[in-house]
């Protein structure tokens, strides 16, 4: 086989409970990962090293360097089967860079996927998981897909069944968030207001939403523990979440660490009247309607 491709979804974070700070300077999590239908493709062709070009809208804003997600993943791939391995990685990118949906984790989920099946290594999917789990909280859930919740830093998947598909708007802002940084403020809001950090749990309405495909119970529950940091440092964000409210969305929220931010539609039609009235009145300058639950990473 000479060259193979993967498609992997962007995420939204439809509950995000952030727990105290770690020793590790990571924190625990209840993270409901859901898999929305805006895809990254990796492709990667046999080579003597490994490579990364970068090719799509977001393109200059993604290092082609050792630090770029997907060469990492390769590279983690080949140290694990033990041997040296050669694949130039040729991402098509559409995910949002320092969005808040995952994108470097999806490019590296992708590679992990192409380069098992390039090299023939036929390592089975707990494998790949645990690689994932090792290169970034949100790289199995990548891998995934789906509708899941994470606990631990995020990387400790259970599958969840949904019980429909949920309409989506994105509203994509200029510029992107650090998640670190995301997560120091967040540390710095709670330090400010002297405030006890509970432990995450597991929202059941929320639970029950997913279960029955409810939307308008899943929009009103949907919660963000970085929300509050992200609007501290991007202000401008406010304005458009209320925006979406005033336009009919059923839940209006910031994507993990932002700054993309998310609106659940009644449906496609819906969806559809959103992202327009949102960019028709100045509130959001470019916007994506998807769906999900979609599948994590797929060779095509
Ligand atoms: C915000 C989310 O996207 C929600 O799914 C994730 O929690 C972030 O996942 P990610 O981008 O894969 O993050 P990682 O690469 O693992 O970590 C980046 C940085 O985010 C912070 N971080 C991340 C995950 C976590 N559970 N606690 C943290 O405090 C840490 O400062 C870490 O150094
Ligand atoms: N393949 C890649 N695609 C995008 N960014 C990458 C990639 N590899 C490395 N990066 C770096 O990672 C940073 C974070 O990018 P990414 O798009 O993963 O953020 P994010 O979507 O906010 O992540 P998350 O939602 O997982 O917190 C970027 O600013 C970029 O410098």
């Amino acid at each position: 086989m000479s060259s193979v491709t993967v498609r992997v979804p962007a995420k939204v974070n439809v509950q995000l409970s952030v727990g105290p700070l770690r020793e590790d300077g990571y924190h625990d999590l209840v993270n409901v990962f859901h898999a929305v239908s805006i895809f990254d493709e990796v492709m990667a062709k046999e080579s003597e090293s490994i490579t990364v070009a970068v090719h799509g809208k977001w393109s200059d804003q993604v290092p082609v360097d050792d630090s770029n997600l997907a060469i990492r993943a390769a590279r983690a791939l080949a140290k694990h089967a033990g041997r040296t391995y050669g694949a130039d990685l040729i991402i098509q990118k559409a995910i949002p860079v320092a969005g808040g949906m995952a994108g470097g984790s999806a490019d590296a989920a992708g590679a992990l996927v192409a380069c098992n099946e390039l090299w023939g290594l036929g390592l089975p999917f707990e494998d790949l998981m645990e690689i994932a789990g090792d290169l970034g909280s949100d790289v199995p859930f990548s891998l995934l897909g789906g509708t899941a919740v994470g606990t631990g830093r995020g990387e400790q998947l259970s599958e969840l069944p949904t019980g429909g598909t949920f309409h989506w708007v994105f509203a994509l802002a200029n510029g992107g968030l650090s998640t670190a940084t995301v997560y120091a403020e967040c540390d710095r809001l709670r330090e400010a207001a002297a405030a006890d950090v509970p432990w995450p749990q597991l929202d059941d309405t929320l639970m029950e939403a997913l279960g029955t495909g409810d939307a308008y119970s899943l929009g009103a529950h949907l919660s963000n523990d970085l929300q509050a940091a992200a609007l501290n440092l991007r202000p401008e964000l406010a304005p458009t979440l209320d925006a979406g409210r005033q336009h009919g969305a059923l839940g209006a929220i910031v994507s993990g660490s932002g700054p993309t931010c998310a609106f659940l539609a009644i449906d496609a039609t819906h969806a559809r009247d959103l992202a327009q009235s949102l960019t028709a009145t100045g509130a959001a300058h470019t916007t994506v309607a998807a769906h999900g639950p979609v599948h994590g990473a797929t060779l095509v």
